[in-house]
């Protein structure tokens, strides 16, 4: 479909294509030329293609290994344009161990490796690289955002826009070349590469458009980071506990109990949200917590967001440096008689009580939904895409600003911009990335 080279594989691939053994109903998928044969070994006869068929499949030497459903896809009109099969078996360990080793008994069959099922379906034209990206991002998608935003680049959207600006830098060309051929033809007006350089410029602002949504859209990949500080026993292990819904950190009187960063993961929103608690800060005599002083600082300052944890009934600063994110004054115990609330504050706290704990949950969620924006538009949704796009913008303006440069030297700009577009779909040259890109792919996808 999208790319013209048809790739034979020899080897016959299989895997356990669903979850963790035990489970009530497990699938083992193949791949590959002898699919048919196995078929018709193990169940004698052949099902009728796309269709579940109930039967019972036995070793070669006749012993019953399971009963359970066969789906036959037909090659080429299968997930890797190879004949496949789906096995739906009991989902127990001892069940599928016997049938994958049944499998290898036979020639030319082997397990698949990460990927290589999804790798086949691209050699074989039946989808870009963009599309095979998006669905290992479908199945590593967490939350809810990193579905919409995998499913989204699965379907397809990345590739269709893609393709179409390569087109129009290949119009860009075509007009570029009919101006050199007529350029000694009084009626052919030079303004016609005018209107292509016009174009192109139009073309550079919606790509550099397309890359700002990736900048943004990143927090849905990445997460929101926020980092809880503040002096000891300010309660910052106590808010992390409150966030997280459940004891992860230590909590004590004891000035000085948290040391290392204690990371928690959040689906807010949709969005993965980052909590780390960090070790009070104060001037140490310890060598431990000295360097888990040295860590907090380092966590704040890289922070989107440092949650800066005060006792109102003990307030104490804290000077932190090189913060990139924003700073928020949160004030803690105010469940004490003797807090001062006063003192101006973003937003007041008990991590003991959980008082206001929900309105600061809130509060970071519209933050990170502010940073993230609406996901409505195909977004580049890796750091490889944007990568390319940017040295595809490059090529871009380096022919617009090229006027000294001769016509011929300026397409060629063109060209190499939709070639590097098309190192992102995999229709150019990408035999280097593959193995880089099918590896992160989990067995059996
Ligand atoms: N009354 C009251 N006590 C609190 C509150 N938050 C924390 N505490 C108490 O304050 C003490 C210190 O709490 P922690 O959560 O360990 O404080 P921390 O900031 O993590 O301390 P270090 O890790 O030592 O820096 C504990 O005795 C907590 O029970 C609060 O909102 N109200
Ligand atoms: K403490
Ligand atoms: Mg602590």
């Amino acid at each position: 479909m999208m790319n013209d080279m048809q790739s034979v594989f020899r080897d016959t691939i299989f895997a356990l294509s669903s979850g963790r053994l035990p489970s009530g109903v497990a699938v083992i998928r193949l791949s590959g030329p002898d699919v048919r044969f196995v078929i018709e070994t193990i169940m004698s006869g052949m099902p009728e293609p796309r269709k579940a068929t109930y039967r019972s499949f036995h070793s070669r030497d006749s012993e019953l290994l399971d009963r359970g459903l066969v789906i036959y896809f037909p090659g080429p009109g299968s997930f890797t344009g190879e004949d496949c099969a789906e096995f739906h078996l009991h989902g127990g360990a001892a069940v599928i161990d016997r049938f994958l080793s049944e499998l290898s008994s036979f020639k030319n069959c082997r397990i698949a490796e990460p990927g290589e099922f999804t790798r086949r379906a691209f050699s074989n034209g039946k989808m870009d690289l963009t599309v095979a990206e998006g669905l290992a991002d479908l199945i590593a998608a967490e939350t809810e955002s990193q579905r919409r935003l995998a499913l989204q680049a699965a379907s397809g959207v990345q590739h269709g826009l893609y393709m179409g600006w390569r087109k129009e830098l290949l119009q860009a060309r075509a007009l570029i070349e009919a101006e050199l051929d007529f350029a000694d033809e009084s009626d052919v007006p030079g303004s016609v590469s005018q209107q292509v350089w016009r174009n192109m410029d139009d073309l550079t602002v919606r790509i550099d458009k397309h890359l700002a949504d990736g900048k943004r859209a990143s927090i849905f990949r990445d997460g929101l980071h926020v980092a809880i500080v503040g002096a000891p026993n300010a309660g910052k292990s106590s808010l992390l506990n409150q966030l997280a819904g459940r004891e992860v950190a230590i909590i004590s009187e004891e000035a000085g109990t948290t040391r290392d960063l204690i990371e928690v993961k959040l689906d807010l929103g949709g969005i993965p949200v980052f909590v780390t608690d960090t070790a009070g800060i104060r001037e140490a005599s310890s060598v431990v917590e000295k360097i888990g002083i040295a860590r907090a600082h380092e966590r704040a300052a890289s922070a989107d967001v440092v949650l800066l944890l005060e006792d109102m009934c003990d307030p104490e600063q804290v000077a932190l440096s090189d913060i990139e994110g924003e700073i928020w004054r949160i004030g803690n115990k105010m469940d004490l008689p003797g807090a001062d609330m006063q003192t101006a504050l973003d937003y007041r706290i008990s991590a003991r009580s959980g008082e206001g704990i929900d309105e600061l949950i809130d509060a970071i969620r519209q933050f990170a939904e502010a940073k993230a924006g609406t996901i409505s538009d195909a977004l580049p949704t890796r750091r490889r895409h944007m990568n390319l796009l940017e040295a595809a913008k490059l090529n871009i303006v380096e022919a617009i600003e090229g006027e000294s440069l001769s016509l011929e030297l300026r397409a060629e700009h063109l060209r190499r911009a939709s070639q590097t577009l098309g190192r992102i779909t995999g229709d150019v040259d990408v035999e280097d990335i593959l193995d880089v890109i099918f590896s992160q792919f989990c067995i059996g996808k």
